[in-house]
């Protein structure tokens, strides 16, 4: 492994055409005609700063069957993405300093990307009982992101707590929108289609009355909130109206609700059974627009992989999620590029600047400029590609296979080193 080369002609997020140089961890120079003892042509390839997801489920500890941190990590590096976060829905709940710490040196030992556990904000996401916040953003995993994701903290003093106390460390909290008593039993949007196939709905308002309440929280106690997953809408309407009050929220929507509907579960099939729902056009339209507008800050991928098991089966019995790390970046490109509507510096944005941000990730989302850490992606976005089920994720659950989408990533560095070379996995991660 060469550990002072140059990718030769790649394309810049501004369009500029550059020579980057990459030494050890870091970008040493950023030019026309660099040479050093490897070079690499990258001419057609689109050169951006590493991904970072926000919201990823690795599974582990407990559900290694659907997903490791190992496998896991080697899913996001093929999927362009230099860091994860690694929601705390795991078994046991990474609820205390032990367990993200545990989660943080598997990240650490795969080599592949860099792992920033997300602690949850109650015991063992029960929503009843704060969770040692504190203990988690001290101890060496250094918490940030907080989140209960797969449950809502509904109790409106819990969630007032835990917003007052991560400001202590400008830490933020990451909330699940979705009001419990409004949302029992649901399988789906509720909506025509819901209706027509005779399945519980989950309403458009059982997300947005929570982050209506969680602004105003927020707004209460000046202190950061960011929302998972929006899905609807409304939800965008709101997170709009909060942003022009000065109120400090941020958004993420997921690859999938922005390309896909709730028309899809006619097919019964359980790939499109998510939480939240796959909702309707309209809905995709106003998240297209969001992400586009800045009101929506990022996209994250909500990667939940479920063993073949959990998703065998009929459909109210099936488990909510989706893969997301693979496809990510061409749904992105097909959203933001080929709908002729933004740039290479937006989706730079919303997949590496901006979440690097949000979570306070000192060592990601650096421009592509001498100093930096050398956490880069490379893209090539005049190839089109099928969907296959393949990938290096334990589970199969995505519900893009089989849809052809825009764009290929060629190569992942990771602190200089490749996770993804000629779009083949590295055998070792950066051990
Ligand atoms: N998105 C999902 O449908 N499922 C997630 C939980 C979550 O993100 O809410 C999971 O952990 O499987
Ligand atoms: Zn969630
Ligand atoms: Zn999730």
């Amino acid at each position: 492994m060469p550990t002072n080369y140059v990718l030769k002609n790649a394309q810049l997020a501004d369009g500029s055409v550059q020579d980057i140089q990459i030494q050890d961890e870091k970008i040493v120079a950023v030019g026309k005609s660099l040479r050093a003892d490897e070079t690499i042509d990258c001419t057609g390839l689109v050169a951006l700063p590493g991904f970072v997801d926000l919201h990823t489920h690795l599974r582990e500890p407990g559900f290694e069957q659907s997903e490791t941190v190992l496998t896991g990590t080697q899913s996001a590096a093929l999927g362009g993405f230099t860091a994860v976060h690694a929601m705390a829905n795991t078994m046991p709940v990474a609820d205390t300093a032990g367990v993200v710490e545990q989660v943080a040196s598997l990240g650490k030992e795969a080599g592949y990307a860099d792992v920033y556990p997300i602690g949850a904000v109650t015991v063992g996401l029960e929503g009843k009982q704060l969770a040692e916040l504190g203990a988690m953003a001290n101890s060496k995993a250094k918490v940030r992101v907080f989140s209960d994701d797969g449950k809502c903290v509904h109790d409106p003093v819990i969630m007032r707590r835990a917003l007052e106390y991560v400001k202590a460390f400008d830490g933020v909290i990451a909330q699940h929108a979705q009001e419990p008593r409004l949302t029992e039993g649901a399988q789906m949007h509720e909506g025509a289609v819901s209706a027509e196939l005779g399945l519980t709905g989950w309403p458009s308002v059982a997300e947005e009355s929570i982050i209506a309440r969680d602004v105003l929280l927020a707004e209460h106690v000046d202190s950061r909130i960011h929302i998972c997953h929006l899905s609807t809408k409304g939800s965008v309407e709101i997170v709009r109206w909060a942003k022009a009050r000065g109120i400090k929220v941020t958004a993420e929507v997921t690859p999938h609700h922005l390309l896909l509907t709730d028309d899809l579960v006619r097919s019964y099939d359980s790939v499109y059974k998510v939480n939240p729902p796959l909702r309707t056009s309209e809905d995709v339209t106003a998240l297209r627009e969001a992400l586009i507008d800045g009101t929506i800050d990022i996209i994250a991928t909500d990667h939940a992989p479920h063993p073949i098991e959990s998703k065998d089966c009929e459909w109210n019995a099936a488990a909510f999620g989706m893969l997301g790390l693979e496809t990510a970046a061409s749904i992105a490109q097909e959203v933001l590029i080929q709908s002729g509507k933004s740039d290479w510096n937006r989706f730079s944005q919303v997949l590496s600047k901006n979440p690097a941000r949000i979570a306070g990730d000192q060592e990601q989302g650096q421009e592509i400029q001498a100093g930096s850490f050398a956490n880069i992606v490379l893209i090539d976005p005049r190839v089109k590609r099928k969907v296959v089920s393949e990938s290096a994720s334990k589970s199969i659950n995505s519900p893009f296979v089989g849809l052809e989408l825009p764009g290929k990533i060629t190569h992942t560095i990771y602190r200089g080193y490749f996770t993804v070379r000629d779009s083949i996995l590295a055998e070792q991660g950066r051990s």
